[in-house]
């Protein structure tokens, strides 16, 4: 590595099959550009030769080179090394089977007529697994990759069922996207790329069209594990239907990112069955029809999984690839940092680089515009805002002594802000937007009513009283169907202000105009714009 000279341009050297690992603070923007003829790739994005490619701040990553290559960087990132560790040779060889099988899918669904070949009806169905920072969503990220840089046009799936950090849409969403172009490594809200609805332009992340479903929570726990599976259920049931009607979707396959709590196996084991083990786990196997499961270094993840019955007799391939030596251990702090970010990238856009880079002499990439979001009041009899499943079961003081309530996992209840407690948890509080149709109302007297069931408390948990009844939420009938909680949703917005008086909510929303539902899912995100 050399100075280069007094513009204080940084030349980079990266010897054959090394990594370059960066690590960007604060403070640190940069932009770099391949000198040298051979390839450079971020996440197995292959990076355009001679043009700048800008980095924001607080992304980590890693340029590969196969070849001897010179990048050169506008400044030298305060953490930075190379490495001659990497995975990818190994991230090639799964690329390579699951490339042969597209390719074998994609010759019997459009009838190439050749009979000397394996008949194998569909594209691969792969799913990402391992503990916390393991690095699953990189790995995702380079496979996705390595399919769209193969000039196949494939039509690959994304599954991001990691509503934690990094998710596509906004923290606590479970999506679907369907890229077309490789993803970019450049700012670290959107890891799978930005969705159409949050980015003004087609640009550098821009145009993958996505869509999500409402956890409103980080990870799948044993509380909403009822309302994760019908949202999995929900999303398997979007990619069944989308490759029913796209063939090369079909052959293409999807690949799935997963919570690392997938990898706890008591994760959704109810009393009832309590020799059940990765539950949720098999759950998505069914819903997706996976295939094959990766799991990143776990030793003994890689065994149980593979001597699981319920994987067994699908014949899902369980194979497990190493931990990369570059993954970044995210602590709680940075992770708070990055759903920050995903927010405010969602209402306003990329933030614009500073001004030494955007007037860097050369080529420059395309880079995502701002967006101008839009901030209005709504009064609260105008804006249903309901909550979804069992955290928000009723107190159970009237119940008779003895016996235990909860509704149906996922049973809806309105938040009424009139009590002052409610005005304190509504107030920054992320909302999902949901289509209601006029078939999904229900008269008044047809109101779900509640009922007394006999409880189906989940391992490890028991109802608690007196804590259902600190969570008291107003029992009003909701007049929807519960469906509604769990469907595909519209978009976000973000209560930013309640002014209790006129009964109004202020609300951040990413576009001017009317909301396109009044019907909108509380989670546990909060939100505030801290930029
Ligand atoms: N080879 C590498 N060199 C440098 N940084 C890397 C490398 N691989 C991954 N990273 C970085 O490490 C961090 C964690 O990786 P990643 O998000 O893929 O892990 P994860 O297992 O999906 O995390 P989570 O616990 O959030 O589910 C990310 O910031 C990623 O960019």
């Amino acid at each position: 590595m050399s100075e280069d000279g007094p513009k204080e341009q940084i030349i980079v050297d990266i010897e054959p099959g090394s990594e370059w690992r960066f690590e960007l603070e604060a403070d640190e923007n940069i932009a770099l550009r391949v000198l040298s003829p051979d390839p450079v790739f971020l996440n197995s994005e292959e990076l355009p030769p001679a043009t700048w490619y800008p980095i924001h701040r607080y992304t980590k990553g890693a340029l590969y080179a196969p070849c001897q290559s010179r990048v050169e960087v506008t400044s030298l990132p305060a953490s930075q090394y190379s490495s001659s560790s990497t995975i990818h040779p190994q991230l090639l060889n799964v690329h390579l089977a699951l490339e042969r099988q597209r390719i074998l899918a994609k010759r019997h669904l459009f009838g190439s007529g050749s009979t000397g070949y394996e008949r194998i009806d569909r594209g691969p169905r792969v799913m990402v697994m391992g503990p916390p920072s393991s690095g699953k969503t990189t790995v995702v990220k380079n496979l996705v990759n390595l399919a769209l840089s193969t000039g196949m046009r494939w039509n690959i799936g994304v599954g991001g069922l990691d509503p934690s950090s990094p998710s596509n849409l906004i923290p606590g969403t479970i999506s679907l996207s369907t890229p077309s172009h490789p993803l970019p490594t450049h700012h670290l809200a959107h890891p799978f790329g930005s969705p159409p609805t949050s980015t003004a332009s087609s640009t550098l992340a821009a145009d993958i069209p996505t869509v999500g479903w409402w956890l409103g929570g980080l990870e799948p726990t044993n509380k909403n594990a009822e309302v994760w599976k019908v949202l999995v259920g929900s999303m398997g049931e979007d990619w069944r239907k989308k490759c029913e009607k796209d063939k090369m979707a079909l052959a293409s396959g999807l690949i799935v990112d997963t919570s690392s709590a997938f990898t706890n196996p008591l994760l959704g084991t109810k009393k009832d069955d309590p020799k059940a083990r990765y539950t949720l786990v098999s759950q998505a196997v069914e819903a997706f029809e996976i295939d094959t499961i990766l799991v990143i270094g776990h030793e003994k993840l890689h065994i149980d999984l593979s001597r699981l019955p319920a994987l067994q007799s699908k014949g899902v391939n369980v194979i497990r690839i190493p931990k990369s030596g570059g993954v970044v251990d995210l602590d709680d702090a940075q992770r708070e940092l990055v759903h920050s970010f995903q927010i405010r990238s969602y209402f306003y856009g990329e933030p614009s680089l500073p001004q030494e880079l955007t007037s860097l002499m050369g080529k420059m990439i395309g880079l995502n515009g701002t967006l101008n979001p839009y901030s209005f009041q709504i009064g609260w009899e105008t804006l249903v805002v309901l909550r979804v499943g069992e955290e928000n079961s009723a107190p159970t003081s009237a119940l008779p002594l003895g016996s235990a309530r909860i509704l149906s996992p996922t049973r809806l209840t309105r938040v009424d802000p009139s009590g002052p407690a409610h005005v304190v948890r509504l107030l920054n509080t992320v909302l999902a937007i949901v289509d209601v149709k006029p078939e999904d109302r229900i008269k008044s007297d047809k109101a779900p009513k509640i009922e007394e069931v006999k409880a189906e408390v989940t391992e490890g948990e028991e109802v608690k009283a007196e804590e259902a009844e600190e969570e008291e939420e107003d029992m009003e009938e909701v007049p929807f169907v519960e469906e509604i909680g769990t469907r595909e949703v519209l978009g976000f917005i973000v209560i930013t202000g309640i002014d209790s008086q006129k009964k109004k909510y202020t609300v951040l929303s990413p576009s001017p105009g009317k909301l396109p539902s009044t019907v909108a899912l509380a989670g546990l995100i909060e939100w505030v714009d801290s930029a």
